[in-house]
């Protein structure tokens, strides 16, 4: 199957058909170093934001009948769904992918989705892998983990709200993504998932936030049966995606002329800034708890 990844011009949706790609390209890689798999996406990007990763390649490099369009090479992003067995990591990519629930059992085996999505009056294409073996891995297995671990340019970490070892395997995640990935800035969005199961809620929605803070991550509940959140989910880590490009581009460029213009007045009150806060961790665990739901800013 060939990714159809070109623009439909007029199309009046603000979210186009996705094309699965079956998982069965991505089971049959064996062991082999992905970045070298034929089917590994490669996926364009700007060299800033990503220096480092020896997988991401050129778009046009892609298929040959994969894109007529190269201006949209900027903007394509693998986004993968990281958490236990059974907390609906399907289900929310199903959703992404606008696949129905009822057709969903066509769509079996078929784990790597790619659509474009329109936020803020901008196109981002988002290629979302629910690639990740929950299993306990062989140790000659275990490629596939570190493969989802690596590939990534953002993440999405979910657990169920009505189990709490998946709460506990969340924190874990987010930890060996820290380790794995350690030198980069990723956006990574923690997603309570299965909110509407009020009854059998295990994890505080307090607690969920809390965690994100402690991880420093996005949080948000969702509930895929619902369709609860899920399209804001989708839409959080395009904007968090966009945040850190933009961010370290005006950061490197607002440095430069900061570091030139800044008088002691600032600085005196920057000083005075930081010693208030030190002062009062409370508060500043508040300031960031509040925006740690907040999925349109950093
Ligand atoms: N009530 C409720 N059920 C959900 C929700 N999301 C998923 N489920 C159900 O939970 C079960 C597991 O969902 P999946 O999407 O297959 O979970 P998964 O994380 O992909 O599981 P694995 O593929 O085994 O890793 C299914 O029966 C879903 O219908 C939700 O938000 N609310």
């Amino acid at each position: 199957m060939t990714l159809n990844t070109q623009k439909e011009g007029k199309e009046p949706l603000r979210r186009r058909a996705s094309t699965p790609i079956p998982s069965s390209r991505l089971a049959s890689r064996g062991g082999r170093d992905p970045s070298a798999d034929p089917y590994h996406p490669p996926l364009a990007q700007s060299a800033s934001y990503h220096p480092g990763d020896k997988s991401i390649h050129s778009r046009a490099d892609w298929s040959s009948d994969s894109d007529s369009d190269s201006s949209g090479s900027e903007s394509l992003y693998r986004v993968v769904l990281l958490g236990d067995h059974g907390v609906g990591k399907s289900s929310l990519a199903n959703i992404f992918a606008g696949i129905q629930e009822k057709d969903a059992h066509k769509h079996a085996g078929e784990d790597i989705y790619e659509k474009t999505l329109t936020v803020d009056e901008e196109e981002t294409t988002l290629v979302v892998m629910d690639t990740w073996e929950t299993e306990k891995q062989e140790e000659d297995e275990k490629w596939v983990q570190d493969y989802c671990m690596q590939v990534g340019n953002a993440y999405i970490i979910v657990y169920s709200i009505t189990d709490r070892s998946s709460f506990e395997s969340a924190s874990e995640l987010r930890i060996q993504l820290r380790r794995i990935r350690q030198a980069e800035n990723i956006p990574i969005i923690l997603v309570g998932n299965k909110s509407d199961l009020v009854r059998s809620r295990e994890v505080a929605v307090e607690e969920g936030r809390a965690c994100a803070v402690v991880f420093d991550c996005k949080f948000i509940e969702t509930s895929a049966s619902l369709h609860h959140n899920v399209h804001e989910l989708f839409e959080g880590i395009v904007r968090q995606i966009r945040l850190r490009q933009d961010s370290k581009e005006i950061n490197e460029r607002r440095r430069s002329v900061y570091k030139r213009k800044e008088s002691i007045t600032k600085k005196a009150r920057r000083f005075l800034d930081r010693l208030v806060a030190k002062n009062n961790k409370k508060m500043a665990m508040k300031v960031r708890s509040k925006s740690c739901h907040d999925l349109a800013v950093l």
